[in-house]
């Protein structure tokens, strides 16, 4: 049987990463077995790639590119097999972040991207998505409090405006895998709502 493939969006300081591993410890405590991942990386090539991609000046068909290379080579040795043996995999970000940043935020052609998602993924997508939902301004100032910005969070609340839009239309096509979390809540507030929807489903 496959395994559980469960993906964490948002744009960057919504609090993605914040939750994790909660998320790990509760499917854990439930008995998965999980591999626990993150886009772009993943891989030694995926995660020369990143470095690449968050500091060196590019357009948006070159981040594009980057990220489904990076992307491809995650899914061949990491995803995919994991997968296959009946593991949950946890991936912080996936193909719905190169909609948004790149789709929404740089404005490239979607079915340029549609395209790239279809060599790459072969079919495969996630089984359930968070989406972390926040305003820019808010995951801009949680960001400030917490570290230096990388080439991407150095981008105006505009671009952040156009990501945020993207990703909520990308849920509004996928409203089964696509589950909204209201980031702007507190810690446990954001939680309690993750906690919720896996229980929801049994997991
Ligand atoms: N609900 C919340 N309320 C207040 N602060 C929060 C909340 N969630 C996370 N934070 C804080 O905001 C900062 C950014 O959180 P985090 O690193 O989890 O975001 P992220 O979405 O993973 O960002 P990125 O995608 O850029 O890595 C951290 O300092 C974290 O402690
Ligand atoms: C997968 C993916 C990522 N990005 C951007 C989004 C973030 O700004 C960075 C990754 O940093 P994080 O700390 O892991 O959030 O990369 C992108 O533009 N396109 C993508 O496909």
């Amino acid at each position: 049987m496959s395994g559980r493939f469960i993906t964490f969006e948002g744009i960057d300081g919504a609090g993605k990463s914040t939750h994790i591993d909660s998320v790990a410890r509760h499917l854990r405590d439930r008995g998965a077995d999980l591999v626990q991942t993150r886009e772009p990386g993943g891989t030694p090539l995926a995660e020369s790639l990143r470095e690449l991609f968050l500091h060196r000046n590019m357009d948006g068909l070159t981040e594009a590119l980057l990220v489904f290379a990076a992307r491809r080579d995650h899914v061949r040795a990491v995803i995919a097999p994991a997968l296959a043996q009946g593991r949950t995999v946890l991936c912080d970000r996936f193909t719905d972040a190169s909609f948004a940043y790149q789709g929404g935020g740089r404005g490239m052609d979607e079915a340029v991207l549609t395209t790239l998602e279809g060599w790459v993924q072969e079919g495969r997508e996630p089984d359930l998505t968070f989406w972390f939902d926040v305003d820019p301004a808010i995951a801009a100032a949680r960001r400030a409090q917490a570290r230096e910005a990388d080439r991407l969070e150095q981008l105006d609340l505009d671009f952040f405006a156009r990501v945020r839009g993207a990703y909520a239309r990308r849920a509004a096509q996928a409203p089964q895998r696509i589950v909204r979390i209201d980031a702007a809540r507190t810690i446990d507030g954001v939680a309690d709502q993750i906690r919720a929807e896996l229980e929801r489903r049994g997991w």
